[in-house]
């Protein structure tokens, strides 16, 4: 017994050793490359009672503010891991355009042996990811959105009925909810073909995947960190990003719909069917292509999945902080209206893809939406080789994580005058084009974010045809300014978003 007791305690002073040496030299790394960083504490890094007491974007702006002026480069401690944030507009352009070669990756989690949905072009490297950024660009042509435009313009029609209904006798609306099954309907349909319509109630499959991944009923946030974090010691101990049952689900789901139209020779001009094309011919139809490798049926699914992954709570988050806003800002909901009233006199309200196009206020309001509320807050990228800072003594070492904090550089006062308010004005068309703006809500460079056009479609629609329809006001239980809400694993005030919906 004695002899055991021995060891254990030998035991335990070995692994309190080991620990106390990995700590000490994983938090000396920016002191010891001389960047500008905050005090670690051990075992969290500067994560310390994030997804607890604090959100992980009030903390990232904390280190931002305090260190910006001390270097175009400063340190963070993503648990144990140094990442990089960028703090300079110029080092931004550096590291997204002119040194993209450095700077193509994001070194995120893959894993396409256990889950091969992981294998999309968010998280894919070099030639793969290039091959398949190549393939997807014509999905998202001017004369391919505008087929998708008529979709979601006729499921904006079901958003307002469901508004309606949730909204009768002054009934307050957690608007997020709704918004997200408006873009769940959309991103189904565009991307697998599937008509989900979850706005009347049909396909809670769908809505409970969704949830899943983006709600309390998934993982923490501080699990994905960790992923984030170790990309390879994750794949190592076969961690998932996405459970077993959400994987079945989709592949189920979009190799069946595959199936069917391809059995069909059903041609429909839409996203699956050019991901048909790509996985039959190499190319799509009508667009010139150098490169006719095919797609796999894996491949076919993991973008498919993706598309639901990136586009659906990117979307529904920035119309719900819009019309929070709008709700809280009545002058500019006022404003709104009148431009949505004016340009529609002659079109009985019908908004046509054409004029979208045209509402240059509507324009102003999402652009400031996503400036304060950017639905991505930081861009990621990983450096392939050591990189020397343009005119500064500070070197970003081989396979570093770098983070372009997006949200931060949108209130950066260096940058943007009174950030905090929410004021449309600032997108002004003869104001924006007197200065190069600070503002990246869709990141930058070849690697920026493929379906923004879509995105900005879904946001505008959603928003225009909400405004035209009711008057919008806050719940009183809502606190403004916005606080987020450190538990969520999406980005929501405290309360989410309970907003009174009166039918004009
Ligand atoms: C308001 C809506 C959206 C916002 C704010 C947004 C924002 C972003 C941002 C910031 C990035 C990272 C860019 C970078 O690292 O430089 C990104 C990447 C991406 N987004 Fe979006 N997004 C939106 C909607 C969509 C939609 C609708 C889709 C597809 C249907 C989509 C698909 C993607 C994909 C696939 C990537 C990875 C691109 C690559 O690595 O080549 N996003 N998005």
């Amino acid at each position: 017994m004695a002899f055991l007791s021995n060891f254990s305690l030998l035991n335990f002073y070995f692994i309190a050793a080991e620990s106390t040496y990995f700590f000490k030299r994983q938090f000396s790394f920016f002191g010891r490359h001389n960047i500008p960083h905050l005090k670690p504490s051990i075992p969290f890094g500067n994560m310390k009672d994030v997804a607890r007491t604090v959100h992980m974007l009030d903390r990232l702006q904390e280190i931002f503010d305090k260190l910006k002026n001390k270097g175009h480069v400063v340190g963070f401690y993503n648990l144990t891991d140094p990442v990089y944030i960028i703090t300079d507009v110029e080092l931004i352009k550096y590291i997204t355009i002119k040194d993209f070669n450095n700077f193509t990756n994001r070194g995120v989690f893959v894993n396409e042996e256990d889950e091969p949905l992981t294998g999309h072009l968010f998280a894919l490297e070099d030639e793969r990811w290039h091959f398949l950024r190549n393939k997807l660009s014509p999905v998202f042509t001017s004369g391919k959105l505008k087929h998708m435009f008529l979709t979601i313009n006729n499921l904006s029609k079901n958003l307002v009925d469901r508004f309606e209904r949730m909204g009768k006798n002054g009934e307050t609306v957690e608007t997020k909810g709704v918004a997200n099954r408006f873009t769940v309907d959309i991103i189904s349909n565009v991307a697998f073909g599937m008509d989900a319509n979850t706005l009347n109630d049909q396909h809670q499959d769908l809505l409970d995947i969704f949830k899943e991944i983006f709600g309390a009923e998934g993982p923490s946030l501080l699990y994905f960190f960790f992923l984030f974090a170790f990309p390879n010691l994750s794949k190592k101990l076969h961690l998932r990003q996405f459970s077993k049952k959400i994987c079945d689900f989709f592949m189920e789901v979009v190799a069946t719909n595959i199936r069917n139209r391809e059995q069909r020779n059903d041609n429909r001009n839409d996203f699956l069917n050019m991901m048909i094309q790509l996985k039959n011919k190499g190319s799509i139809d009508g667009e010139i292509s150098s490169e006719t490798k095919k797609l796999t049926l894996n491949e076919v699914l993991a973008q498919a999945f993706v598309f639901f992954f990136a586009g659906s709570d990117t979307s529904s988050t920035a119309i719900s902080f819009a019309l929070t806003e709008l709700a809280f800002n009545q002058d500019v909901q006022d404003k709104l209206r009148a431009e949505l009233s004016e340009k529609t006199k002659d079109t009985n309200g019908d908004i046509s893809y054409d004029l979208l196009h045209e509402l240059t206020y509507l324009n102003q309001v999402v652009n400031e939406t996503l400036r304060m509320h950017p639905s991505v807050p930081f861009a990621i990228r990983k450096a392939k080789e050591d990189y020397k800072v343009p005119e500064q003594n500070v070197i970003i070492k081989k396979n570093a994580t770098l983070w372009i904090p997006i949200q931060c550089l949108h209130y950066d006062d260096r940058n943007w005058e009174n950030p905090y308010k929410f004021d449309p004005d600032r997108f002004n068309p003869e104001e924006v084009a007197k200065k190069t703006l600070c503002y990246f809500p869709f990141g930058e460079g070849p690697r920026n974010c493929i379906g923004m056009r879509l995105g900005l479609m879904n946001v505008k629609v959603g928003v225009a045809k909400v405004i035209q329809n009711f008057k919008v006001t806050p719940d009183p239980k809502l606190k403004y300014p916005l606080e987020l809400d450190p538990k969520s694993t999406s980005i929501e005030p405290i309360g989410k978003f309970p907003l009174k919906f009166e039918r004009i």
